[in-house]
């Protein structure tokens, strides 16, 4: 099968304390990989070396094609509206915008509303959609259900399952080993910045 993602022997170093110890996976088109950690492993560090918004200190990493991302923590201004920032994102990447996408996250109901007035569940599908408004075919997720409540977290599973099912490869960072279970085809568990498993 197509690799998607390859990172081999990536070190990372915050300061002298050494964060990624000789990681090496690989990600094959069309799966949902899921990489699953303690708090601390290192799963976020991982994470925004693939995205390129961390510089590593060796090792090599390469991605193929559009890559989408959600943040762990992502946040838009408080009075914004969910139809502006849709609007705002899609003449930025120069798409117009999928009333399926939108009908599929439940972001339809929700358009009239400003970003301070939408719940946790509501934000994080609300930024799902952003990063996905440019069909990518590479998407991922850092903790995508933390803060959710168990309804929510199996509605963005279900929509995790859709996306994979249109195409889209997917790396996902949890904590949570049911989750990753549930969704995960193949899996890379860190612990202390060390691949174990
Ligand atoms: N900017 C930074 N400077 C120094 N240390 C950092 C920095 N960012 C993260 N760390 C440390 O690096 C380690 C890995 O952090 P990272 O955020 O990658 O873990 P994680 O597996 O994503 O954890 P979590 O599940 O809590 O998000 C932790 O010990 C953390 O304290």
């Amino acid at each position: 099968m197509n690799t998607i993602v390859e990172v081999s022997h990536l070190n990372k170093y915050y300061g002298s304390y050494h964060v990624l110890k000789d990681v090496s996976f690989n990600v094959k088109a069309g799966e949902i990989f899921g990489l699953l950690g303690m708090n601390g492993a290192g799963k976020t560090t991982s994470l925004e070396c693939i995205e390129g918004f961390l510089k590593y200190d060796s090792g090599h990493i390469s991605t193929k094609g559009h890559m989408a991302i959600q943040l762990q923590n992502e946040s838009l201004p408080a009075y914004i509206k969910v139809s502006e920032a849709l609007t705002l994102f899609s003449k930025w990447k120069k798409v117009s915008l999928s009333h399926r996408l939108l009908q599929s996250l439940g972001i339809i109901f929700i358009m009239s509303k400003q970003y301070q007035q939408l719940s946790t569940g509501q934000k994080r599908r609300l930024h799902l959609a952003l990063a996905l408004i440019k069909q990518p075919n590479l998407l991922i997720l850092d903790e995508p259900t933390a803060g959710l409540d168990v309804a929510g977290r199996l509605a963005l599973h279900d929509t995790i399952r859709t996306l994979q099912k249109q195409g889209v490869t997917i790396i996902l960072a949890s904590h949570d080993m049911s989750e990753v279970e549930s969704l995960c085809q193949r899996i890379g568990i860190l612990k202390e910045g060390q691949l174990v498993f």
